[in-house]
């Protein structure tokens, strides 16, 4: 661990064990609730400790669905391409060695279907099963972690209802390589993610930190039993910044090479951001940031320009109001 990590005592703790969305109170939700609010406020992200990803979903999936992916040959992982940046397949950005595939629509076993078939026309139904048994809890989590921060917000039923129907789920899959170079350990540079909520499941092989408060930079260590919870930027603006995005990148220490699992919710194509206005009431302060267009936001953070100021900058310049 280098001179300027700190242990991961910095990194809050949120118990979601035995929690679920279909049953969205009670005392001990009431308390995950509680502890998730004030951390997605203070720290922008936090540990879950979530039994129900078990180690053998997380060992189907990482130990041998990721992998056995990311072997196949080039020309069959880039049958998965989109016009949009971070879609599909992507790869071979040398000198870093990483490359991912993001599932979309990963609550619908028809879309796993056709992307199993899309890159393995016989079909294989490992690969299928483990993705759809691994989606499930991590959907479960990002709902609730959603509906938490709604309640403690206080907004109208209506709202929630609203950003549960213009939000889509979605799986990443990465695959860090050895780094050609050993003196470059940042395998993917400092970003904010632009989406609602991620949940990041690291397998064996940790990677992932945290930026804090100061600037110094935490170490989430991977357990088999929690994962880490992050905001995006949309939730940010969404939320009139109630939770913020942390800034986070993955160091590779060792020679080993790495699997992870993404789990991200994000507005649906071309859906319109927008805080609710009750956000602004109550002493809050005025609402931040202007509603804008997810899709054109992204293209914006991707773009020449996007990309020419820090990810804070950039996203500020694209939708936050000049109160
Ligand atoms: O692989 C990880 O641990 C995190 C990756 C990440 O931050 C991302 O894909 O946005
Ligand atoms: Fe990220």
């Amino acid at each position: 661990m280098g001179s300027n990590s700190k242990q991961v005592s910095e990194i809050p703790i949120v118990d979601l064990t035995g929690l679920q969305p279909s049953l969205p109170s009670g005392e001990r939700w009431e308390a995950a609730k509680a502890a998730a609010a004030a951390a997605l406020q203070s720290h922008g992200f936090f540990e879950a400790i979530y039994p129900s990803l078990s180690a053998e979903l997380r060992g189907e999936m990482l130990g041998r669905a990721a992998p056995e992916f990311f072997s196949l040959p080039l020309e069959s992982k880039r049958r998965s391409t989109s016009e949009e940046p971070y879609q599909g397949y992507i790869g071979q950005a040398a000198p870093i060695p990483y490359e991912s595939l993001r599932i979309d629509a990963v609550d619908s076993p028809i879309a796993v279907q056709d992307l199993t078939r899309l890159m393995w026309p016989q079909g294989n139904p490992t690969f299928f099963n483990a993705v759809v048994a691994f989606a499930k809890p991590l959907r479960d989590l990002a709902e609730m972690v959603q509906e938490m921060i709604l309640q403690s917000l206080g907004v109208d039923q209506k709202h929630y209802d609203a950003l549960v129907n213009l939000t889509d789920h979605g799986l990443r899959l990465s695959h860090y390589g050895v780094p050609v170079n050993q003196e470059t350990e940042i395998a993917l540079f400092p970003h904010l993610d632009p989406n609602l909520l991620s949940i990041v499941c690291q397998h064996e092989i940790g990677g992932l930190e945290f930026q804090i408060a100061g600037g110094s930079w935490v170490n989430a260590e991977p357990s088999p039993t929690s994962v880490h919870v992050m905001a995006g930027l949309a939730f940010q603006a969404w939320s009139n910044m109630s939770v913020r995005a942390p800034m986070h990148r993955v160091r590779m220490l060792g020679n080993e090479k790495r699997f992870s699992a993404i789990y991200g919710t994000r507005p649906s194509h071309n859906s319109i951001v927008k805080s609710p206005e009750e956000l602004a009431d109550a002493g809050r302060g005025p609402l931040l940031y202007k509603p804008f267009n997810y899709t054109e936001l992204v293209r914006f953070l991707c773009s020449k320009q996007g990309m020419g100021h820090s990810p804070e900058d950039a996203f500020n310049s694209y939708c936050k109001l000049q109160n």
